[in-house]
């Protein structure tokens, strides 16, 4: 089984990471037999799973039950949790009752958005023997600070910042940093200004390793695609073809057929 400390072996075997988001079960065990390093039970789970406009909306209770879920159908996978919006502001009796949750409902690890007033969190959370996963740029919790889902860290100061930022989260003693939404170049000079393995998002190549949700892989949403997301299938065209033809053989008596059913007078004579 993979674990936490695998995240710097692998970057230091110049492997790429990879990671993917997964909120149920039924996934978790496809995802379970799959090469994918690390799952991530993301926040997003507000947006993709419950319909919501944004991940404001995310709970320690909808995380953990989705952590759990996962846990049963992965149980191979190293499992990072997202401490939801505003679960590690308000305290740190508050947030290490949130980590609590997430760890106790499977997670290996939990990760948190931004550095500011973060960092002796970060270290108390490190420091109870739970590993910590910094998040850095688009950070969607942050959202209504941003006015929608913007690339960040455009400027050079900007770029500078979020420099400072990844060193600050290493130093605290983060095993891994997730990057979204930035330019590749600042990506790639992040990457090199610390020893910790950086996951990428929506910035391109020069990082340690990627993660996608996994709706936007497959192609689960036909309304809604990030721009920095490949589709490797068309799940939400051909599930609605799939549930098409379902309704089309009821309609047609030809569903369902001898062998898809007992009566008791096949069950006598048998
Ligand atoms: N399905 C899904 N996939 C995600 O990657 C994702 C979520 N949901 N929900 C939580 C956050 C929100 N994310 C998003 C959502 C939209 C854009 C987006 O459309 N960005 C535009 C505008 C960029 C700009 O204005 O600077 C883009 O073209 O990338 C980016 C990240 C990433 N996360
Ligand atoms: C997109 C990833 C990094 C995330 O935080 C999430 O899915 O919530
Ligand atoms: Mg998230």
């Amino acid at each position: 089984m993979k674990n936490i400390p695998d995240f710097q072996k692998w970057k230091a075997a110049g492997k790429p990471i990879t990671m993917v988001t997964c909120y149920d079960a039924a996934t978790a065990k496809i995802l379970n037999a799959t090469s994918v390093d690390s799952i991530l039970i993301g926040d997003s789970c507000a947006m993709v799973v419950h319909g919501f406009d944004s991940t404001v909306h995310a709970t320690v209770e909808m995380i953990a039950a989705h952590t759990a879920a996962v846990r049963r159908g992965a149980p191979d996978k190293v499992i990072v949790a997202d401490l939801p919006f505003l679960s590690n502001r308000k305290g740190i009796d508050h947030a290490m009752d949130a980590v609590d949750q997430l760890m106790k409902a499977g997670a290996n690890a939990v990760k948190l958005e931004r550095r500011k007033g973060n960092v002796q969190l970060v270290e108390h959370i490190v420091d109870s023997g739970v590993p910590v996963m910094g998040h850095l740029g688009l950070t969607p919790q942050s959202v209504n600070e941003f006015g929608g889902f913007k690339m960040q860290g455009k400027s050079s100061s900007a770029a500078k910042a979020l420099v400072e930022d990844a060193r600050m989260l290493e130093q605290a003693g983060c095993f891994s940093v997730v990057l979204e939404c930035i330019p590749g170049d600042v990506a790639e000079e992040v990457t090199r200004s610390v020893s910790i393995p950086t996951i990428g998002i929506g910035c391109g190549p020069e990082v340690s390793g990627q993660v996608l949700v996994v709706n936007d892989l497959l192609g689960m949403d036909a309304q809604f695609q990030p721009r920095f997301a490949r589709k490797y299938d068309n799940l939400s065209e051909r599930i609605a073809s799939a549930v098409d033809r379902y309704c089309a053989d009821v309609q047609s008596a030809a569903f369902p057929a001898t062998g898809e059913y007992t009566s008791r007078l096949a069950k006598l004579e048998g």
